[in-house]
Formats: structure tokens, C-alpha cells, sequence
């Protein structure tokens, strides 16, 4: 009776096997989410939407670009929540702008957009480059000491730590030198592969119901109890000894003393600034849950954006020269040797790598919404039931050949005078950032830390794949990481230029 749904509905489907529906295969599979969406995305080739059943729920696969733009932007407000299994009460980290939904999504997520715009990460500038730099010189040390081979995706995910952990929490670390760094222990263990973890994000994404009615926690209590007590002592410490800094955690205990975000004086006023004049404080649990969300969020997306970009600039060393050539010609206009905020805003050849490893290898493979009101799409007959969730594969999207023309190859020309890679569509379709009001609110802050950190190891190091077969060869996905990542660490030569 549940399976026969989609048969009702007149919506290609795909079987269910009986009681667990979808949800045994990919849980089983050696699939990643990403390519088991990207292969359902191929297999219905130009189907507009396709039925799925997890477990015995029905949910969407939304392909059709156009489609795609009406929930995430043009219809927003039909579909504004993720529908994740969370809750509050035994899960306080979860009260952030990623996990809430309806109305209290929206006034936290008015209240922290200020703290992101470029105007503020201008002014934090300074410690994400003091970051940048121990990131160069630890390089320079490692070489110096007869050591020239790095496992990448490690290097990059200690510099984004140091990043993150800097603007967050306020916390000045340096996991490169401190292998045993607390920080770095806590940010594996978010993104740990055990089974107890891949359980609970499976169950949260796709089972929410379930997660809420077996009141299963979705952090694990060692990961919120470092939290909280970090929080707790960065608060009181700024608050006791009247010490400020530039960064994320003192614009959160603006949010929690006055109810907003002051303007600095250097800021343009008018900037993304929200026209809300809601002053409700953040509470503690608020801002301990949304840093928590910026350390979870912020770090691995980035670190492993920057790996998968250095990774294919050594599989292409005339493109690696060409950014290198660039960062070497900036630096001599601006007669400096070190890149500031403004040079790096002119790297546009960088940009347009970054934006190229964004296509072929979106971090975040998959978006997720949840049908708040009935909704009819438009083009069809067919209304989306409330409560429904809804999939959108940006894997499969980016590495379509009837968007991306060879979409395999890694060709950062598609984007010279184009924001989506010449893509041949209408609608949304390079979203790597997601698209509409629920857009990534820490994409400027990504590029930021991806491109300055390339630009810092590029300007002084060209860098060689150890591994020749993987010069011609893809590499294979970790299937239990949500984030886009190479099963075996890739490991690269560093060449002093
Ligand atoms: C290359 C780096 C990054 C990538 C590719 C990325 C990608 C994404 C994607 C695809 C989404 C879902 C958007 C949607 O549903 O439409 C998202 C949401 C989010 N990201 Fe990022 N992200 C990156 C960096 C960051 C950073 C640095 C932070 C914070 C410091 C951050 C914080 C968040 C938050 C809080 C949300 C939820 C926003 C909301 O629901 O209102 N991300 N990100």
C-alpha cells in the first residue's frame, strides 16, 4: 500500500525493496550519498523529478533545473526547512541556523548575516593571514627537515582548523606544529567515520522521525561538552577581563548583550545589512550551537575544497604555472611581499580554478528541503504533499555533459566571463553553494580561506602528485563521508619555486 504512492501520483520511480525501501542499499552500498544521487540523477535521464521511498516514506529527487530554482529560490517559501531529525531539548548544539527551521530559522539567520559580510571578514583578515602564513612557513620547515612529501587533505584541514578556530571561537591555535591539538581531535571526530556516527547522520538525514521519537542525539556528548565549556570560558573571559577581538565569537556576544551586530567604521553600512529591527538576544545554547555550526561547517568543506583544487593544479602543471604566474605578478604591482585583502581580490585566474574544483567536485554533494505548505510545480500536475522531503543531487547537475560540455575534464576557462561555467541550462544548476535565502551563509569565508591559503603555498612551493597513476586516473570517493573526500589520502610533492 505505501509503495504504490508514486505509481498513484504518475511519478517515475524507483522500486523499493520491500521495508526498507531506498534506505538498505545506500546504507549497505559502497556508494558515497553523492554518487548514489549523481547515479539515480544519470539512470532517469531528463526526468523532471523522480519518486524514491525511504523506508516506507515517499520523498523527491528534484533534477530539473528549472525546477530546482522554483523550490530553492522562486517558491522558497513552500520549502524553507531541511527537515532534519533534530531536537533541542537533548541535542542543544542543534539550535543554529543550519539545523532550526520556520520562523526562529529565519530571525537567527537575519541576525548573523552581518557577522558574515565582506566588510567584517576585512576586518578579520589580519587572523586568518597570521594562519595563512604559519600554514607557509611550517611547509618551509618540513622541507628544510629533509621532510617534502604531505598528505594534503591533512595540511589544509590543520591551516582551515587554525582558521576557524581563530574567528570562532576566538582561540589562537596552531595544529600544524601541535600534532596532538585538541582542536584537531575534536574536528575529526565530528566528521568520524565509526559506525555509531555514520548511524547517526544517516538516521538524522533520512529517518527524522525516527531519530526524534527514539530521542537519539545527533552530537555526540564528548564533542558538546568540549563545546560548551569552550564557549563558556571564551564568553566569560571577554566579559570579566574586558578583552575584545575581531572575530565571529565577539559578534555573537553583541547578538547576546544587545540583539544585534554594531557597525565598524570602516564597514559599508548598506552591505547585505538586515532591515530587521528585531532585538531578541541570543541565548547561550544559540551561540554555543551556531559555533559549533561555523567549526563544523567551516573547516572540512574548505580544507577539502583547497586539497581537490591543489590536487588538480599538480595534475596540470601549465594551469599550476599560470597561478602561480598571476599570485608573482600581483604581488609585484602592489610592490608587497605579502598578499593583502585587496591583491587577493584580483587573483581572478585562482578564482577561476576554485570555481572549476567547485563543478567537478562539489564538497557538499546533495541540498535538502522540506515541503512546508502543499505545493503544485509548476509545468505539471503534480503537487508536493506537505511534509515531504525533498533531494537535489549537485553532482549529478555539475557533471552532466548536457550542462558541462566533457564534464570530467578540469577546465577553469569555462568560468573567464561566466559565474556558472558556461553551463548549458536554464535554472539553477551550479549551486555549490546552495542557491536562494538558505544559501551557504560562510561561502565568502570559504573562498576566502581556500583562495588565500593556495595563494600562500603557491606563491613559494609548486606541488607534484606522488601517485603518477592519479595524474590520468580519478580518484575513489570515501563512501561513509557526507563531505566530498578521496578514500586514501592523497600525497603531494612540495618543490621550493
Ligand atoms: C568551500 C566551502 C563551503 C562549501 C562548498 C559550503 C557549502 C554549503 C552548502 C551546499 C550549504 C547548503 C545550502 C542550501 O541548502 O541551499 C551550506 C550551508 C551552510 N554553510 Fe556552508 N559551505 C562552505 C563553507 C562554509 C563556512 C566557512 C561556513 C561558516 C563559517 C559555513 C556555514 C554554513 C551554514 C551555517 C549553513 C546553513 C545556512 C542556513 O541554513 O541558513 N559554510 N554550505
Amino acid at each position: 500500500h505505501y509503495f504504490s504512492y508514486w505509481s498513484k501520483c504518475k511519478i517515475p520511480f524507483k522500486e523499493p525493496t520491500f521495508l526498507f525501501g531506498e534506505l538498505w542499499d545506500m546504507f549497505a552500498s559502497k556508494k558515497s550519498q553523492g554518487q548514489y544521487f549523481a547515479s539515480l540523477y544519470e539512470r532517469f535521464k531528463n526526468k523532471k523529478i523522480i519518486g524514491l521511498y525511504f523506508s516506507y516514506r515517499p520523498v523527491l529527487l528534484v533534477c530539473d533545473p528549472d525546477l530546482i530554482q522554483e523550490v530553492l529560490i522562486r517558491d522558497f517559501t513552500s520549502f524553507h526547512d531541511r527537515g532534519f531529525g533534530f531536537d533541542e531539548q537533548i541535542d542543544p548544539l542543534t539550535s543554529n541556523v543550519f539545523g532550526l527551521a520556520g520562523q526562529r530559522w529565519r530571525d537567527l539567520r537575519v541576525k548573523l548575516s552581518p557577522t558574515f559580510t565582506s566588510g567584517k571578514l576585512k576586518i578579520m583578515y589580519p587572523t586568518i593571514y597570521s594562519c595563512a602564513q604559519v600554514l607557509q612557513d611550517y611547509i618551509g620547515k618540513e622541507l628544510k627537515s629533509g621532510n617534502d612529501i604531505f598528505d594534503t587533505h591533512d595540511l589544509l584541514g590543520r591551516f582551515t582548523t587554525n582558521v576557524i578556530s581563530s574567528v570562532a571561537f576566538g582561540i589562537e591555535n596552531d595544529c600544524l606544529n601541535d600534532r596532538e591539538n585538541i582542536f584537531r581531535k575534536m574536528g575529526m571526530k565530528i566528521f568520524d567515520t565509526n559506525f555509531a556516527q555514520v548511524a547517526r547522520n544517516f538516521l538524522t538525514t533520512f529517518l527524522p522521525k525516527l531519530m526524534i521519537f527514539l530521542k537519539i542525539k545527533n552530537v555526540s556528548q564528548e564533542i558538546e561538552d568540549f563545546i560548551m565549556s569552550i564557549v563558556r570560558q571564551s564568553i566569560e573571559l571577554r566579559e570579566t577581563e574586558q578583552v575584545e577581538r575581531k572575530d565571529f565569537m565577539q559578534l555573537m556576544i553583541q547578538l547576546k548583550n544587545q540583539g544585534f551586530v554594531s557597525v565598524d567604521k570602516d564597514e559599508d553600512i548598506n552591505e547585505e545589512r538586515s532591515k530587521s529591527s528585531d532585538k531578541t538576544k541570543l541565548t547561550f545554547n544559540e551561540i554555543a550551537g551556531n559555533t559549533f555550526i561555523f567549526f563544523a561547517a567551516g573547516f572540512e568543506t574548505s580544507s577539502s575544497t583547497s586539497n581537490l583544487c591543489l590536487f588538480e593544479l599538480s595534475r596540470h602543471p601549465e594551469i599550476q604555472k599560470k597561478v602561480q604566474d598571476e599570485i608573482d605578478q600581483a604581488m609585484r604591482n602592489a610592490n608587497s611581499s605579502e598578499i593583502t585583502y585587496d591583491m587577493l581580490q584580483e587573483l581572478k585566474y585562482l578564482d577561476m580554478c576554485i570555481n572549476e574544483t567547485l563543478r567537478k567536485y562539489p564538497v557538499i554533494t546533495v541540498i535538502l528541503r522540506n515541503c512546508t505548505k502543499d505545493h503544485k510545480f509548476s509545468g505539471t500536475e503534480f503537487t508536493v504533499k506537505k511534509g515531504t522531503n525533498l533531494f537535489i543531487p549537485i553532482q549529478g547537475l555539475h557533471r552532466d555533459p548536457k550542462i558541462y560540455e566533457n564534464p570530467m575534464a578540469f577546465n577553469p576557462e569555462r568560468f573567464k566571463d561566466s559565474s556558472t561555467g558556461l553551463g548549458k541550462s536554464k535554472g539553477a544548476f551550479y549551486i555549490p553553494f546552495g542557491d536562494g535565502p538558505r544559501i551557504c551563509i560562510g561561502a565568502r569565508m570559504g573562498k576566502l580561506q581556500t583562495k588565500l591559503g593556495l595563494a600562500m603555498i603557491l606563491s613559494k612551493f609548486t606541488f607534484e602528485l606522488v601517485d603518477q597513476n592519479l595524474i590520468h586516473n580519478e580518484f575513489e570517493v570515501d563512501p561513509k563521508m557526507f563531505v566530498m573526500k578521496p578514500r586514501e589520502s592523497i600525497k603531494m610533492k612540495a618543490i621550493p619555486r
